[in-house]
């Protein structure tokens, strides 16, 4: 029998996630309980639950500027060791909790240095943070691997550095690069530097684009930097004419990005949002889903959006009407993008993902 396509449910789905913030990811209790213990006073509200609406309402503001203002908070509380490793600890707690078996978490140490940690000391607490949580979630029965992806952000200028970071540690459970922040007037050409030494490295990135700005963009971190994925790219139906028969026609740059099978890590609550999309209804995911094009759910930022990888699907079953196969499709679509080895990522394929689909379809 076909199991109900609920929250309760959804919840024991076998979930992957690639585009997942860890400073937009804290419960939060550990945000209030954080800045007491490190004497930050800035914080707009007090109690645990005050402090979820602030931010859910404040990240409602229609604009990825404003939007990021609200990570000054997040990013403040992630100062120390302590600090650090809490909050990566408990993302693979509540990631695996959620029923998430692979995520890719990304951060920006460059953000984390106010304290006089180094760059690498930065990585080392986080890396160790998930090695806690991923040991507590298996203790409680739930098996997650977490890789880390280093973000450089593209107003500053330490790109390169955080590139040679990234491979620094490729060993030790970081997998890969990126590049966030305010997309208008900061094109990822900016960063081409850092690009190319990671492919001399054979290293993976992806990069943010075609969320708050369009296909020149998507052109950019695909044509010049070589990107393996796109953080978000839902403007790549700028690329996209439908007609009035209902007629689909794909630009060049459009088809190149289904051609190749290059992964949207698409975040539906966070595009609508920031104003990438008007509502939930209008957003493109069921547009490029049936198109074919590698469609992946992700999270974007827990904390902003109030969300969770089950509410993310669940939201896209209420508006689209998908049923168990097409999430279970979503999921692979986002196992086979990871930047784990191939052989890795096959394995979760038809020992996890398959498997627990499986039981849930019936
Ligand atoms: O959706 C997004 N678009 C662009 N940048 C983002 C988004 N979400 C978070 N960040 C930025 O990435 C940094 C590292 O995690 C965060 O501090 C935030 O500034
Ligand atoms: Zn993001």
């Amino acid at each position: 029998m076909t199991a109900p396509l609920d929250l309760d449910y959804l919840r024991r789905a076998p979930k992957v996630l690639l585009h997942d913030h860890l400073d937009g990811g804290l419960r939060p209790g550990t945000v209030a309980e954080l800045a007491a213990e490190c004497g930050y006073t800035e914080l707009p509200a007090e109690t645990a639950d005050e402090l979820a609406t602030w931010f859910r309402e404040a990240a409602d503001s229609g604009s990825l500027e404003l939007y990021l203002e609200t990570f000054a908070h997040t990013v403040a509380v992630m100062q120390t060791p302590v600090g650090l490793r809490r909050v990566a600890r408990e993302c693979a707690e509540d990631l695996a909790a959620d029923g998430v078996v692979y995520a890719e978490v990304r951060f920006a140490p460059e953000q984390h240095l106010e304290s006089g940690l180094s760059l690498d000391e930065v990585v080392e607490h986080v890396l160790a943070g998930f090695r806690e949580g991923e040991e507590s979630a298996r203790a409680q029965g739930r098996e997650i691997r977490i890789g880390c992806l280093l973000t450089a952000m593209r107003h500053a200028a330490r790109s390169r550095e955080i590139a040679e970071l990234t491979v620094r540690f490729r060993d030790r459970g970081v997998v890969g690069f990126d590049i966030a922040g305010a997309e208008a007037g900061y094109p990822p050409s900016r960063h081409l530097d850092a690009f190319e030494y990671m492919r001399t490295c054979n290293a993976h990135f992806t990069i943010h684009a075609g969320e708050a700005f369009g296909l020149p963009s998507i052109h950019e971190a695909i044509a010049f930097c070589g990107t393996d994925r796109l953080g978000h790219g839902v403007r790549i139906t700028d690329d996209i004419t439908v007609g009035p028969d209902g007629e689909m026609t794909l630009g060049l740059l459009a088809n190149y990005v289904r051609d190749k099978r290059i992964p949207l890590e698409l975040c539906p609550s966070s595009n609508v949002q920031t104003g990438a999309v008007a509502n939930l209804e209008e957003h493109p995911f069921d547009l490029l889903a049936r198109l074919r094009f590698r469609v992946t759910v992700n999270t974007d930022n827990r904390l902003m959006s109030d969300t969770t990888m089950s509410r993310e699907m669940l939201a896209l079953v209420n508006t689209f009407g998908y049923g168990w196969s097409d999430l279970e499709r979503f999921t692979i679509n986002a196992m086979k993008s990871a930047f784990i080895p191939f052989d890795q990522r096959l394995a979760l394929i038809d020992e996890v993902i398959k498997p627990g689909y499986a039981v849930l379809i019936g």
